[in-house]
């Protein structure tokens, strides 16, 4: 059996980035950036105003102006001022020819289609929107390795961008075997459980941006795991399989990877829960056996499976590990690397109760995971514990 670092090192040796790919601005949210984007064109495309006002030469800012026409957002045609005139302007439109300046309408009067300012703050230029002031034609306006979050494609898409390349999210495939799994909302048979983990699974996975998800179900047989998990395989960047990976007479999880061709990496990690976790790969596919107990899914999930996928698209890990003071003593056998469900709290933590693997009342209301080390038994109040702050 090996450590728990030593299966996190094992799985990121085995992770090479997923191949960018060219898409829609509207479906980017989420990805990274795979290349640099340039601006086409300037933007503003025009100078324009950042008021509703009247435009001005600055030079004419203390004579009584002759307001002639008006410039609206969206216009198409422009106009020219001459000394000793205004135009009327909206937020967004272009500035006529000659104008340097907008005036807010709130800081003039207006008799007769006559303009006198009252803005002692008025200074040349103010108020415009200077054409290719948020970018210039040719710039660098994002460079490769940036997450698209709204503001990004909001920002792209203002500078006309509606094509980007990213790295893709992997495709996913989530098997769950067991001959005992039963639907939830349909009524138990005698030995049957509600399936559960492809519901937090692919909860989990949504939660990413991840929308390529398939769900199988598997019956304990290998002939029908076996032709399950190979077509999984050839239609996935990475297979989740759970339950069938220990060591009962039903559980054909590793002969049914062995016989479709995957590479065994590890089977078996010294932690808990989770101990009989399986990871291996077939070509650059990466193939994950979570123990069946729905906790232990869970826990090998945010310790192995959500840091790979991130990998897989270039992504930085979203589990993030802080120290923190436990509150309450705990004690545990040595041998296993144990996580706990736990509350995190201004730099404390609280083991809950419930920490069986085959429960998930815990799991429902914890916010952290506390790694309790291998070797360790005794942990009292106020020792200094790694916490792994699970997202959202
Ligand atoms: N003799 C030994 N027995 C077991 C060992 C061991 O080392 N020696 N390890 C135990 C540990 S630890 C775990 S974890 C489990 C993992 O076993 P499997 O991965 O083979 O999982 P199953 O036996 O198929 O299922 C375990 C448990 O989880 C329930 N389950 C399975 N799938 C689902 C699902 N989709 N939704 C909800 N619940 C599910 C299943 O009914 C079982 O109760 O092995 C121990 N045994
Ligand atoms: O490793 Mo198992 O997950 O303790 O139930």
């Amino acid at each position: 059996m090996i450590s728990v670092k030593e299966a996190k090192d094992l799985i990121s040796q085995h992770i090479t980035t997923l191949n960018p790919i060219s898409i829609d601005l509207a479906k980017a949210s989420g990805h990274i950036l795979a290349a640099d984007v340039y601006a086409k064109y300037d933007i503003p495309a025009f100078s324009q105003s950042a008021m509703d006002g009247y435009a001005i030469k600055f030079a004419d800012h203390e004579q009584e102006l002759t307001l002639t026409g008006e410039m609206a957002a969206g216009t198409a045609t422009t106009m020219t001022i001459q000394n000793g005139e205004t135009s009327r302007i909206f937020t967004g439109a272009p500035l006529p020819k000659g104008a340097d300046t907008v005036v807010m309408q709130e800081k003039i009067t207006r008799t007769a289609g006559k303009i006198t300012l009252q803005d002692p703050n008025l200074k040349f230029g103010l108020n415009v929107r200077d054409k290719g002031s948020e970018i210039t034609a040719g710039a660098l306006a994002l460079e490769r390795g940036n997450l698209l979050s709204p503001a990004a494609i909001g920002f792209l898409a203002g500078i006309g961008i509606n094509e980007v390349s990213v790295y893709p999210m992997p495709k996913i495939s989530v098997i769950v075997t067991g001959k005992e799994l039963q639907q939830p909302g349909k009524a138990l048979e005698f030995g049957q459980v509600y399936e559960s983990n492809s519901y937090s699974l692919s909860a989990a996975l949504k939660h990413e941006g991840i929308e390529q998800i398939v769900v199988y179900e598997a019956d304990d047989d290998l002939e029908i795991l076996k032709n399950i998990l190979q077509n999984a395989v050839e239609n996935s960047d990475v297979v989740l399989l759970t339950g069938g990976v220990s060591v009962g007479d039903y559980d054909f999880v590793i002969e049914a990877a062995s016989s479709c061709g995957i590479k065994q990496v590890f089977h078996k990690v010294k932690q808990k829960p989770g101990k009989p976790l399986f990871f291996g790969t077939k070509d650059q596919k990466l193939i994950f056996g979570l123990p069946g107990n729905p906790s232990s899914v869970l826990s090998c999930y945010y310790n192995y499976v959500l840091p790979a996928i991130k990998a897989l698209s270039h992504k930085n890990n979203s589990v993030i590990e802080v120290q923190a003071e436990l509150t309450h003593p705990y004690s545990k056998p040595s041998g296993l690397m144990h996580f706990l469900k736990g509350k995190y709290e201004n730099g404390k933590v609280t083991p809950l109760s419930a920490q069986e693997s085959y429960r998930l009342s815990s799991f429902a209301q914890a916010n952290c995971l506390i790694c309790l080390d291998e070797t360790q038994e005794q942990f009292i109040e106020n020792d200094i514990l790694s916490v792994l702050i699970l997202p959202g």
